[in-house]
């Protein structure tokens, strides 16, 4: 990819998160590429699920301050008991948590834990878009915009990016579904550009082996 395609307008530099980690070797190299948030997924079903490969107690000593829980419909026990011994600093809803489930988790979760809410666009309109978006603002700390699909997350399909232009984003969000180098370029036809990215299946070898090289590519386009 050359120079001019770079996605920044101006001096945009949004941070970026690598999710569906499961090496600690991988992490370790990450972590000095200094990425912004470390993504580790909690959902059994996922090709990227972490316990199958990490243990809580190896993922509490991952030294970052932005390690981003992933979860699917998971019982608020749960989430605190993960979040507690992997030492998480950001959970990430992905399912369908209404918001009563999200008041409740973050009545019971130390404070100091962020909250993303996932939005996955699939074929609602427009306002019902904007309706999801504004209910419970108080509670969560971002938004994150993905691509609907049966899975919840992580098939490397982008939505329609046009979509953020015709909505009102209260919130700092992550943008992810199939990011990847083709298409980033594309971002800058996003008016309210996002906070972070979120690159997980189009920067694989396989599911969650990471290709490092394609990630420091994504590094040297997107950090000026
Ligand atoms: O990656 C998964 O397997 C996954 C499963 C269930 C929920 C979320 C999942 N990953 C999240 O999906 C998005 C987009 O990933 P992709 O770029 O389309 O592969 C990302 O936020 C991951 O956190």
């Amino acid at each position: 990819m050359s120079e001019n395609q770079k996605p920044s307008t101006n001096n945009y530099q949004p941070k970026l998160k690598v999710c569906g980690l499961t090496q600690l070797n991988q992490i370790r190299e990450l972590v000095a590429l200094k990425i912004d948030f470390l993504g580790f997924i909690f959902y059994e079903k996922s090709p990227r699920y972490v316990l199958d490969h990490l243990n809580l107690d190896e993922i509490s000593k991952i030294s970052h301050h932005r390690k981003v829980g992933v979860f699917v419909n998971e019982s608020i026990n749960k989430i605190i008991e993960i979040t507690e011994q992997a030492g998480l600093n950001f959970i990430q809803l992905h399912g369908d948590e209404t918001d009563g489930f999200i008041i409740d988790l973050r009545q019971k979760l130390d404070p100091t834990i962020k909250i993303i809410k996932v939005i996955r666009i699939g074929n609602q309109s427009t306002n019902e878009l904007q309706k999801t978006i504004i209910q419970n603002l108080s509670t969560i700390n971002y938004l994150l915009f993905d691509t609907d699909s049966k899975a919840f997350g992580g098939t490397g399909k982008t939505f329609d990016w046009n979509i953020l232009n015709e909505i009102e984003i209260p919130l700092p969000y992550f943008l992810s579904g199939g990011i990847s180098l083709e298409n980033i370029h594309q971002l800058s036809i996003i008016n309210r550009q996002a906070f972070s990215l979120d690159v997980n299946s189009k920067f694989e070898l396989n599911p969650g082996i990471k290709d490092l090289e394609k990630i420091k590519e994504l590094i040297n386009l997107v950090k000026i």
